[in-house]
C-alpha cells in the first residue's frame, strides 16, 4: 500500500472543512491515501486578540510540523499568512477562490444601511472597524473573537445586533444562507487574499509539488498575488486596517485598496489595474500611491 499523505489542518471545524475539500481534491490527482493530522495552534489556545498573540499565530505550528516532516501537506487560509515566504516551504496550489465578501448577519434581518443607530456590531477586525466607522451610520464595534459559530451565537444570545463575517467561512461551514447581506467590496474591502486558500508542502518533496499544481487556478493567484503585495508594501499584517480586493478578466488584474483610521475618521482608497502576469507590481504601484496620499499616518495610528 502506498505511503499516506499526512495532511496537517487545525482542529476548527472551519479549518477541517476546508482542509477536507483539498484532501478530496488530492485524492482524486494522486495515487496515495490522504489522511487529516489535527495540529494545535497557540491561535487555538488562547482566546485573546490576534493582534496581541502576533502575526502567524495560526499558521506557526502548522509550518513547523512540515518542515519537520510530521506532517506532508498544510492547507491555511490564506489572508493569515505572513506575507514573508517561509523557507523550505512552497505554496503549491492555490484553489479556485470562495467569494471574498464579508457578510453582514443581523439578528433583525435588517441590512448595515437599516441598522438602529447605536447598533452594537461584533467584529475585533481592525480593517472591519475602519471600514464600518468610516460609513459614517452610528454603529458600535464590538471586539469578538473565537470561531465562526461563537459569533452567531453572540448574535442568537442577544449579546449583538449584527456580526461582520467572511462569506467563505460561512459558506465552507454551510451556512451561508443566514447571511443577511453580502458587503459591496466598494464600500467595505475584504482582507487580502479572504476567501482563498494556500496548499503548502515542502519544496523538496517533488511528487507532492507536482500533484498539488493541478488544483492550483491562476486567477485566484495572481488575484491574491497583488493582494498581498500591497500588503507587503505597505508593511502591515492580517490585524492592519487594509482591505485589499483583486479581480482578474481577460488577462488583466483589477485591484482596489483601503486604508482608514480605526476610528473611521479617515480613509482612503485607490485602484489600479495590470496584466496577470505582472500582477505583484500592480499591489506595489497601489501601495505606492495609498503612500503618497497618506496612508502610512493611517496606518501609524493603528500600530
Ligand atoms: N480571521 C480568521 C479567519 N481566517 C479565515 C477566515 C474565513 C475565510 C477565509 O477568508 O478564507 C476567518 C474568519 C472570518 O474572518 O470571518
Amino acid at each position: 500500500m502506498a505511503r499516506p499523505v499526512r495532511l496537517g489542518t487545525r482542529g476548527s471545524k472551519l479549518a477541517v472543512a476546508q482542509s477536507g475539500t483539498v484532501a478530496d481534491a488530492l485524492r482524486s490527482v494522486i495515487d496515495r491515501p490522504v489522511e487529516l493530522i489535527e495540529v494545535v495552534t497557540p491561535g487555538d489556545r488562547s482566546s485573546a486578540p490576534v493582534r496581541r498573540l502576533g502575526v502567524g499565530v495560526f499558521v506557526s505550528a502548522l509550518r513547523d510540523a512540515l518542515a519537520a516532516g510530521e506532517i506532508d501537506v498544510a492547507v491555511h487560509s490564506y489572508k493569515d499568512l505572513p506575507t514573508a515566504p517561509a523557507e523550505g516551504l512552497t505554496i503549491a496550489a492555490v484553489p479556485p477562490r470562495a467569494d471574498a465578501r464579508d457578510v453582514l448577519v443581523s439578528a433583525s434581518g435588517l441590512p448595515l444601511a437599516e441598522l438602529p443607530a447605536g447598533a452594537r456590531v461584533g467584529t475585533g477586525a481592525p480593517r472591519r472597524m475602519a471600514q464600518l466607522n468610516a460609513l459614517g451610520a452610528d454603529l458600535t464595534c464590538v471586539p469578538i473573537r473565537g470561531n465562526v459559530d461563537t459569533r452567531l451565537r453572540k448574535l442568537t444570545a442577544g449579546e449583538l445586533d449584527a456580526v461582520v463575517l467572511a462569506a467563505a467561512g460561512l459558506q465552507r461551514l454551510g451556512r451561508i444562507a443566514e447571511a443577511t447581506e453580502f458587503l459591496d467590496p466598494d464600500l467595505v474591502l475584504p482582507a487580502p487574499a479572504q476567501g482563498a486558500l494556500a496548499v503548502e508542502c515542502r519544496t523538496t518533496d517533488a511528487e507532492l509539488v507536482s500533484a498539488l499544481a493541478t488544483l492550483d487556478d491562476a486567477s485566484t493567484r495572481a488575484a491574491v498575488r497583488a493582494e498581498r503585495a500591497l500588503l507587503a508594501a505597505l508593511e502591515a499584517g492580517c490585524s492592519a486596517p487594509v482591505g485589499g480586493y483583486a479581480t482578474v478578466a481577460d488577462g488583466a488584474v483589477f485591484l482596489r485598496g483601503a486604508v482608514a483610521t480605526v476610528d473611521g475618521s479617515t480613509s482612503i482608497r485607490r485602484s489600479g489595474t495590470g496584466t496577470l502576469a505582472d500582477a505583484e507590481s500592480v499591489g506595489r504601484r497601489l501601495a505606492a500611491e495609498l503612500l503618497d496620499a497618506g496612508a502610512d499616518s493611517l496606518l501609524e495610528s493603528a500600530r
